[in-house]
Parts: C-alpha cells; structure tokens; sequence
C-alpha cells in the first residue's frame, strides 16, 4: 500500500474568520482527508500544546501572544513544521523591508526584474522632498492586513503630497506605466501559479498636467467581476499576456528562498518604458488561495510535501 493510502496527518490551522471562511472551504477538507490529511482549527487564545498532536501549524494572525506561542512551540517541539517562521513573516508587515529581498535577485531568462524607486517617510508632518518622478503612490509603511494598510494616493504632483492627509509613516512609490493589469504569482511551497487581475490604468504625461493633485484608492486588484464587466480596464487584462512561466518560476523560487517563506503572493507589473522589465509592488502572506484555479489540489500536494518531508530534529524554513 502507498504512504497516501495509510499515513495520516494532522495540521492545525490558526486563521482569522475572514480566512476560515475563504480558504477552509469543504472542497478544501474534503479533498485533503481522502489523500490523508486531516485540517483542524487551532484556537490562538488557548494553550497550543494543550491542543496538540499535530504535524504541521498553518497560520495567519497578528496576536502578540500566538507569536509567542509559536516561538515556544519551535524550541520545545522541533518535529512539528510551523509553517512559516514568524520572523519571516514580520518581514513582508513593512513595505520596505518586504521588497528588500527581490533585488538580490538575479534571473537568466532574458528577462529583468527589480522594484519601483521608493523612499520611507518617517514622519508624515515634515516636508517631502522624495527626489522621485511624478506621479507617485503614497502606501501605508505598514502592511499588516488592516484595512487602512491597503488605502493609497496616487500623487500627480508637489501640490498632492503637501495636501495628503496621513498621520502614519508611508512610502512614496513612483507609479510606473504597465498596460492595467498587475500579475499575481500565488506560491505554496514549490507550487507556482500566475494570474491576471486588473490594475490602476496608465497615466500619460497629458494627464499628469491636468489632472487632480491626487487620487485615493484601496484593494484596486479585488474588484469582483460584475463591477467590471465590460469596462475598458476589464478589455485591457484579457488581452494582456502572462509572463512567461520559466521566468515567472525563477522569481517565484528565488523569492521563496531569500524571504524563507513557504505561503505568500507577490504582485507584479510589466515595466511598458523597458523591454522585457518587470517590478514587484507587492508581497502579501497567505494571501487569497481560495481565488487562484484549483487551490484545493494545490494547497493539498503543498501540505504532503510538506508533512512527508518533515526533518527530525528540526523545524523547517522552506
Ligand atoms: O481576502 P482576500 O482573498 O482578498 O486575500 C487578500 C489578498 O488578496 P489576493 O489574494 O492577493 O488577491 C491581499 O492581497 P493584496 O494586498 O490586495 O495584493 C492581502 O494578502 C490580504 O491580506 P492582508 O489584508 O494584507 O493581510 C488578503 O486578505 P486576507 O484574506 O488574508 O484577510
Ligand atoms: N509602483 C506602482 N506602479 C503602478 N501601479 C502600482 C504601483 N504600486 C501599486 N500599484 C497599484 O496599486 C495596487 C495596490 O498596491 P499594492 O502595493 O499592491 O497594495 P496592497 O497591499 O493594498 O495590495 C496594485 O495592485 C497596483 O494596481
Ligand atoms: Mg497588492
Ligand atoms: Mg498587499
């Protein structure tokens, strides 16, 4: 008999409502149990270790005290797979420290990749002087999932910055011109998947010079498919071409390796002003599977190699 067909195997999940409800769905149960895998809910406020056994924790929460539960856990049971490394996650809360990793980067596809020029405003009440190009984005410092996190200005001019109304650390991102369409890369684990969503259109010079001093904005990529419909915007991403996919597997590996996280997506967007450019805007952990084509298959080959590939002594990074 195989090892699929004898073996079982238990992972908790510690997730937000919001994220039970999208990502633990029947067809996601349902299929993990007939290949062995048994998914539990892992509640954060009471003791961990009082809930165990488990092979593997999954889990998205920013309570203080499940980090510390955590930590615990992998110093005191080192077979069980905490998927992933709280510290390696803390890293993508920053929109600084978040892309930091994707300029080590080196493809040998043809293709380039690299990040927007951006600056850190530490203080939102001094004066900008960014030395960037116009028009550019202003984005929470933070992302940490809070609906504010995701609420943006594009910036068209001096006026726009002095009018913008933040009391949070932000980072100025200069916009790039990329056709409207950002692409999703959802990984888990070695498993790679690309899709199209739809983005801010291009600004063209013209319309720096007229336009307002600034524009607010928030979750642009999550409009659902009925507010689109037939608009321009929606035209644009269906005629827009995926990336090739040995150049998206590339970046994707690459990133896996350096943020040392096995769950996450990263937005990116084709550079229109440089051939064969492309930048990261964006990197989010455990993001939506639930949206990307056959998450359950997915997500479910992810999780056996995960709990069949456990090392003993050690828990594991990647
Ligand atoms: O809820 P969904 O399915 O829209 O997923 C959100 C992600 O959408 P995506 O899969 O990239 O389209 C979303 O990605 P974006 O930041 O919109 O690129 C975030 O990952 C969001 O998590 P958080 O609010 O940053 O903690 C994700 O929200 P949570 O489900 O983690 O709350
Ligand atoms: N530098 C950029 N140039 C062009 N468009 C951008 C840039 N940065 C962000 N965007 C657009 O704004 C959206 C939201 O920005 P993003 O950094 O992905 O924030 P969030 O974490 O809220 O998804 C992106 O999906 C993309 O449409
Ligand atoms: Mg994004
Ligand atoms: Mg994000």
């Amino acid at each position: 008999m195989s090892e699929e067909s004898t073996t079982r195997y238990r992972i908790g999940y510690a997730l937000t409502p919001k994220k039970v409800k999208s990502f633990i769905q029947p067809s996601l149960l349902n299929l993990a149990k007939e290949r062995g895998i048994d998914l539990f809910p892992v509640q954060t406020t009471k003791p961990l270790i009082d809930q165990f056994p488990f092979d593997c924790i999954i889990h998205k929460s920013s309570d203080p005290e499940w980090r510390s539960q955590l930590e615990q856990l992998i110093s005191q049971k080192p077979d069980v797979v905490v998927i992933d490394r709280p510290e390696a996650i803390e890293r993508l809360h920053n929109r600084v420290t978040m892309l930091q990793a994707v300029d080590q980067l080196e493809t040998a596809t043809g293709f380039s990749v690299g990040v927007p020029k951006q600056v850190a405003v530490e203080n939102p009440q001094s004066p900008i002087d960014c030395g960037l190009s116009f028009p550019v984005i202003a984005k929470p410092l933070v992302a940490n999932g809070s609906a504010g996190s995701h609420q943006m200005s594009l910036v068209f001019n001096e006026e726009g910055l002095r009018g913008l109304k933040l009391c949070q650390p932000f980072v100025l991102q200069e916009f790039v011109n990329h056709g409207g369409v950002i692409f999703k890369v959802y990984v888990a684990g070695k498993h790679i998947q690309c899709v199209k969503r739809r983005s801010l259109p291009d600004v063209s010079e013209e319309k720096v010079g007229v336009s307002e001093n600034s524009v607010s904005f928030s979750q642009i990529s999550n409009v659902t498919a009925e507010d689109r419909s037939g608009d321009e915007a929606e035209e644009l991403m269906e005629a827009a071409e995926l990336p090739p996919s040995s150049f998206v597997t590339e970046v994707a590996s690459q990133l896996r390796e350096a943020l040392k996280l096995n769950l996450f997506n990263f937005d990116m967007i084709r550079d229109s002003s440089v051939e064969g450019r492309h930048l990261v805007i964006d990197i989010n952990y455990f993001p939506g599977y639930a949206k990307m084509p056959c998450y359950e298959s997915v997500l479910t080959d992810f999780f056996l190699d995960i709990v069949r590939k456990k090392p003993s002594g050690a828990s594991k990074d990647c």
